[in-house]
């Protein structure tokens, strides 16, 4: 408690850092800088807040912030790098079982899960994602390529992978705003599909679809992959920044749906973050738990080397494994950016409080990709419950033509 603790005594503690690049102001306006040149500026707005300060985890920190006991100002990056020195000095591990029971996942959980998220308001999400309003990692052909420019350069680095022609049939799981499949439907010809468990998304898509006429080869439907049924298998599918949602004891249960929906020898894309612990389990320092409880209730990430068993074991093969780890952390800066920029417009759109976990959790992914804490993979695979040949060429110059 700070009382006991004392301003004198945590002002000690920060300053034993080796100069923090912050400037640390007290309720009454009592200012004091850790270092010459502070970057950013910590607002202790009460003296509880202090208590945040004493013994620090990254979750105790962003809760202060998320109450507003602290505000932060100035480059919220150096803010961030600073959080992370004193949570590690408290001498946390970087990866630790979080000891929560395994999510069951039932389709109710990962519903409200997805409302809680995704359907903040589509105006909120337009204030800071490309105009295609796409929600995953980008992919930069430079390092100087608009996010704009890399989100389109990602949807088409997804269709080529999957060779995707006029006429074949596609399912997007997890298809949020619609961007792939608008794409994949105007540019490629493919007879486009789309599911997403967030109702904000599924009207915004449906009003896309009219809007680029595109109503004979494009539809989005508002269901659980779970439940998807179609006639015919379809030739490609695609799952991008979705099975993050899925959880990790429910991994068969996915690839098994995948594999009930495509064809034999169609190509299968997961493009998602995978965890760098090579169990999988959560990033410590209280960042992990930030995100469950603030961001992505129920979100889970394997590792690479599960990702690949799981999709093995429901007879897909292995063709190609891309790391877009850079790309992730770009994109998330790009995001970061834009929401400093518009933050009070993010508030209106949402809460104060929304915008606060918001603008933590952007900047915070962006440390997390460059650290490589997380990171992120594509996938791609075809169903091979028959041995033989693929329909695949020699090598891989397809995807760069
Ligand atoms: C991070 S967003 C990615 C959206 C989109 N693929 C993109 O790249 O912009 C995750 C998407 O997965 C969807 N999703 C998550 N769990 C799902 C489930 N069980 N069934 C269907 N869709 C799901 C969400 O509704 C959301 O559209």
């Amino acid at each position: 408690m700070f009382l006991a603790a004392g301003v004198g005594q945590v002002l000690e503690r920060l300053g034993g850092q080796g100069g923090l690049p912050l400037r640390v102001v007290l309720w009454d306006g009592r200012e004091f800088p850790l270092s010459d040149e502070p970057l950013a500026t910590v607002r202790v707005k009460r003296p509880q807040a202090l208590t945040a300060l004493s013994h620090p985890t990254l979750l105790s920190l962003a809760e202060a912030y998320v109450n507003g006991d602290l505000d932060l100002e100035g480059d919220l990056d150096a803010a961030i790098r600073a959080a992370e020195s004193l949570a590690r000095d408290e001498g946390g591990p970087l990866f630790v079982r979080d000891g929560a029971a395994p999510r069951s996942h039932t389709r109710e959980e990962d519903s409200a899960a997805i409302r809680h998220h995704y359907d903040v308001a589509n105006g909120f999400y337009a204030l800071w994602l490309d105009p295609r309003m796409v929600y995953s990692c980008a992919y930069f052909r430079t390092e100087s390529d608009s996010l704009e420019q890399a989100q389109l350069n990602k949807l088409d680095h997804i269709c080529r992978k999957l060779r995707l022609d006029a006429d074949e049939q596609f399912l997007d799981i997890g298809c949020g705003w619609g961007a792939l499949i608008l794409h994949a439907a105007k540019k490629y010809g493919a007879r486009a599909t789309g599911i997403t468990l967030s109702e904000q998304q599924f009207e915004w898509t449906q009003r896309r679809i009219r809007e680029e006429g595109l109503q004979h080869r494009c539809r989005v439907l508002l269901e659980d992959y779970r439940d998807h049924q179609s006639p015919a298998p379809y030739d490609k599918i695609a799952s991008v920044g979705m099975f993050e949602h899925v959880g990790i004891a429910n991994l068969p249960t996915y690839f098994a749906t995948v594999r009930r929906l495509l064809r034999e020898r169609g190509l299968f894309m997961n493009h998602g973050i995978t965890s760098s612990s090579s169990d999988g389990v959560a990033v410590g320092m209280g960042a992990g738990e930030f995100i469950d409880r603030y961001v992505f209730p129920q979100g889970e990430i394997p590792h690479l080397h599960r990702v690949v068993r799981d999709m093995s074991d429901q007879d897909f093969e292995v063709h190609d494994v891309e790391c877009l780890r850079p790309h992730y952390a770009k994109t998330l800066r790009h995001w970061s950016a834009n929401f400093e920029r518009r933050l009070s417009q993010a508030v209106m759109a949402s809460s104060e409080k929304t915008a606060r976990v918001w603008r933590l959790y952007l900047a915070g992914c962006a440390h997390a990709f460059d650290q490589r804490w997380t990171s992120i993979h594509q996938i791609l695979a075809s169903r091979q419950v028959n041995p033989g040949r693929t329909e695949l060429p020699l090598t891989r110059e397809w995807i760069y033509r």
